[in-house]
């Protein structure tokens, strides 16, 4: 469903050479390294979001950046769905509101069962600024999956959450892929998650090295 073949890339310092991968529907794929590794930078690589200095990344067989941008921005809308580390919820409308634009731009309904496994149902009469900083990551989340992607790009999802709580929102992911033959890529620090994935990798001298 995604590849990567052969990606470059550098900012004042090369931090990537000949990156290769593959990410099938269904599957999930960790990723994970030293704090400025660059992590965030290959997921925004992958996700349409920065093109790299050099190589290529294909979506159902696409180079994506090699599209218009009005096809580029379609399936940054519609297939792919990234979940950042800030989310970017609309404040000072409710919880149900900042769903409600998922569900006008998809025309997907919001998933109530989705809603309660993220413990969140009870809060959509809620503004967003009444709501906690984990509800407000789970609403975002939420937010992302009501739309319905092919692709989750995950940046630390759950950095900012408790335990409990970071297993519901995995949950939910790793349920989320399987009932709609999606593909997740997470960028996480916790090894006890990117254990859950069926493949890691760690970024390593510059290149992704698969850990068993
Ligand atoms: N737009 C940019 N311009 C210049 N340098 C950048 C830019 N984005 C990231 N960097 C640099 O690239 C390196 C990798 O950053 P990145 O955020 O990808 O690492 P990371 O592995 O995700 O880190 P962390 O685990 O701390 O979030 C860092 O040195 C960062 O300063």
């Amino acid at each position: 469903m995604l590849q990567a073949k052969g990606v470059s890339h550098k900012f004042d310092y090369e931090l990537f050479k000949d990156i290769n991968l593959q990410l099938h529907q269904q599957e999930s794929i960790a990723i994970i390294g030293m704090s400025g590794s660059g992590k965030s930078t290959l997921l925004n690589i992958l996700s349409s979001l920065l093109k790299p200095n050099s190589g290529s990344v294909l979506f159902k067989d696409n180079e994506i950046y090699k599209l218009k941008k009005s096809k580029l921005l379609n399936i940054r809308r519609e297939d792919f769905g990234i979940i950042f580390q800030a989310h970017y919820l609309f404040r000072g409308f409710s919880a149900k509101e900042n769903l409600d634009i998922a569900t006008l731009l998809s025309s997907n309904e919001v998933d109530m069962n989705l809603l309660k496994t993220l413990k969140i149902e009870h809060v959509l009469t809620q503004g967003v600024g009444e709501l906690s900083g984990g509800q407000q990551q789970r609403l975002s989340i939420a937010r992302v999956l009501t739309k319905k992607p092919k692709i989750i790009f995950a940046d630390e999802p759950t950095g900012n959450l408790d335990k409990e709580t970071s297993l519901l929102v995995m949950d939910a992911l790793f349920n989320y892929i399987k009932e709609n033959n999606a593909g997740l890529i997470l960028v996480t620090h916790e090894e006890n998650l990117a254990k859950r994935c069926n493949k890691t990798y760690k970024v390593v001298d510059l290149k992704l090295e698969e850990i068993r």
